[in-house]
């Protein structure tokens, strides 16, 4: 009785924080988007490129974007890591996918990673925000482009954007993270975990 309680007072009077994951293949740039995140939207200084290292582990971030709670997590890009990015799928309200726009050999993987991420049922109608990365070097594509190059088929009735970002300069994060809010917002897949937590408990 008490969690039912609980749940409902939950459902009702706490602030809804959302759980984004950001994933990619390695040296995507993942981790300086997370830093560059928290530089911009929390008073706490993101680590400089220099000192972030390729992830092995989970890095969190919690930001407050348009008075709306997020918590990033950002998982290993590399090869064998990959199998660990379903662990989270079931409590993500949407995932950010980022791409290095500037290494156009290495398309193919982020396609293909890409595609298994949109295949996989446990991130069935989650947003999804493709991020064409590293934008201040010159050889980068556009986000038209990447969106041209991965053609993607498996998008279905997903919410989805491109957007041209570069994590090292900040250009295109705050546009990426606040179209993320509003359609986190008023996505079905917020209210269906929604209903979950309420129905579950604590
Ligand atoms: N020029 C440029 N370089 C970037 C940008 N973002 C990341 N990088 C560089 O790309 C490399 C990889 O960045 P990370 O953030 O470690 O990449 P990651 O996706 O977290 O990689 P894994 O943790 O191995 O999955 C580093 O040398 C970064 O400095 C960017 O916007 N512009
Ligand atoms: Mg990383």
């Amino acid at each position: 009785m008490f969690s039912l309680f609980y749940g409902l007072w939950k459902y009702l009077f706490s602030k809804t924080e959302f759980h984004v994951l950001i994933l990619g293949i390695d040296k995507a740039g993942k981790t300086t988007l997370l830093e560059k995140l928290k530089s911009l939207y929390s008073n706490l200084e993101g680590l400089p490129p220099d000192r972030i290292v390729p992830t092995v582990g989970l890095n969190i971030g919690r930001v407050e974007v348009l008075n709306t709670k997020l918590v990033f997590w950002d998982l290993g890009g590399q090869p064998g890591l990959r199998s660990i990015w379903e662990k989270y799928y079931e409590e993500a309200h949407a995932v950010v996918f980022v791409i290095d726009a500037a290494c156009p050999s290495r398309f193919e993987d982020s396609k293909s990673a890409l595609e298994k991420v949109l295949r996989h049922e446990d991130l069935q109608g989650a947003p999804l925000l493709i991020l064409a990365n590293k934008q201040d070097l010159s050889e980068a594509v556009t986000a038209e482009e990447l969106a041209r190059y991965l053609d993607l088929k498996k998008l279905d009735e997903r919410v989805y954007m491109f957007e041209a970002v570069s994590a090292f300069d900040g250009t295109g994060i705050k546009q990426g993270a606040e179209w993320l809010v509003e359609v986190m917002e008023r996505s079905k897949r917020t209210e269906m975990l929604r209903n979950r937590a309420g129905v579950a408990g604590p």
